[in-house]
């Protein structure tokens, strides 16, 4: 469980911190949602460790990750337009970050792309994938990397209605399978109705934890 209690943060010129409480469970999918400029970005950044929280707690499974740098925290990051290596081929851009690229990456990474329903597609240029794949090929990636947390800001927001909902399958699976605490930062409705096992938004610089719609199961 990630657990952040009273977490404070504030820009140079902000009198008044945000003081981020919740907490987010393994195997769900926990909503961020908030106007624009409400904070949800700088949530992320403080999860991440791209911001330094002054005062406060972060907390995964019990483990302080206030210490940790960005690279030393066991999270992936998933953005709006994924910023695959477009010159590379999909298995390149699968395996970064992996420690070597042998014959047990390649298994892993042929099932991976399976997982994601990209079998076969291992040495396409990514330049030549649609939005949508390269959103799956960045899930391989995660998959690969196999950390605790999944952070999403606003994923699905560059696809259209049909391949929209067919990602929000795929992260809804894996968020299940891999038993990852997933947080999706979205002010589309539809994407935290469909999604969320729970939702907070972001009010005042506070997190304020809203029920979930019934039809968020069902979707
Ligand atoms: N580096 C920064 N320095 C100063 N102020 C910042 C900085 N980054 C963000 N802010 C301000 O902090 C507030 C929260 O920004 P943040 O990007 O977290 O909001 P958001 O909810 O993600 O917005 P959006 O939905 O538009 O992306 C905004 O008022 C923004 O202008």
């Amino acid at each position: 469980m990630l657990v952040l209690e009273d977490l404070r943060f504030a820009y140079p010129e902000q009198v008044e911190s945000y003081a981020f409480t919740m907490e987010a469970r393994a195997s769900e999918i926990t909503a961020i949602s908030g106007t624009s400029g409400s904070g949800k970005s700088t949530l992320l950044d403080l999860i991440g460790g791209f911001a330094v929280a002054s005062d406060g707690s972060l907390s995964l499974d019990g483990e302080d990750l206030l210490p940790l740098p960005p690279e030393g925290r066991p999270l992936s990051l998933l953005l709006q337009s994924e910023s695959l290596f477009e010159h590379l081929t999909v298995a390149r851009n699968v395996a970064l970050g992996l420690p070597n690229a042998d014959r047990k990456a390649k298994q892993q990474i042929g099932e991976a792309l399976e997982q994601v329903g990209l079998e076969g597609l291992e040495d396409r240029r990514a330049a030549a994938l649609s939005g949508g794949q390269k959103q799956r090929v960045a899930l391989a990636r995660t998959l690969l990397r196999d950390k605790r947390l999944l952070l999403l800001d606003e994923p699905f927001s560059a696809l259209d209605e049909e391949t929209r909902a067919a990602t929000r399958q795929l992260v809804r699976s894996l968020t299940r399978q891999q038993n990852w605490i997933t947080i999706l930062v979205s002010h589309n409705a539809d994407d935290v109705r469909a999604l969320a096992d729970r939702h907070y938004v972001i009010r005042d610089k506070r997190l304020e934890q809203i029920p979930v719609e019934p039809i968020a199961r069902s979707s």
